[in-house]
């Protein structure tokens, strides 16, 4: 398992959130085929100093066809459901999990649940994306058209 973490909290801007052009860029170049997306802004117990505003990380998550949730590592705040929605996407990927079933949790994307065009929805072309920490993108081990990888494919990224 591989991760990698990058990116900015809601407390900071990032290229992430800040740029048109770089968030979609840098994850779609980092991210292979078949690999679920969610976008995750971390710190959200902190109520001063914000700089991401929950629209931003929703039409980040819309553009680029994935959930969007705001988190707190400290207090435990959707973390549970940001990786069970990464989870699901890998299931749905592997086939394990029908897609457009409920979703894990409750995203902040308007785009909720698992029916996203080109996110998680399928299954087949997702990444994630963390806001403390940017983007996290987990990788079933299945290559596009659903042959199986080699095991030391495998891996878990965390931008
Ligand atoms: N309040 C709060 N603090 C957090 C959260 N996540 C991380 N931190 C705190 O932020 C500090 C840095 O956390 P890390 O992510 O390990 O380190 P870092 O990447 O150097 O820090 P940042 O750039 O501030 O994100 C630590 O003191 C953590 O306790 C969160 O969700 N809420």
């Amino acid at each position: 398992m591989e991760v990698k973490e990058d990116a900015a909290s809601l407390t900071l801007s990032s290229p992430y959130t800040t740029s048109p052009t770089t968030p979609s860029s840098s994850i779609s170049t980092m991210r292979p085929p078949a690999l679920p997306v969610v976008i995750i802004g971390n710190k959200r117990d902190i109520q001063h100093g914000r700089e991401v505003m929950p629209e931003e990380g929703q039409r980040l998550a819309q553009r680029l066809g994935c959930e969007f949730y705001e988190a707190s590592a400290k207090t435990g705040y959707n973390v549970d459901q940001a990786f069970k929605t990464v989870v699901r996407g890998i299931r749905v990927a592997k086939g394990l999990t029908p897609a457009g079933g409920s979703g894990a949790g409750t995203p902040m994307s308007p785009n909720s649940g698992m029916s996203t065009p080109g996110g998680i929805g399928n299954g087949m072309n997702g990444s994630a994306a963390m806001g403390n920490h940017g983007a996290g993108a987990v990788g079933n081990g299945y290559a596009a058209g659903g042959k199986k990888r080699e095991k030391r494919h495998k891996r878990c990224t965390i931008l």
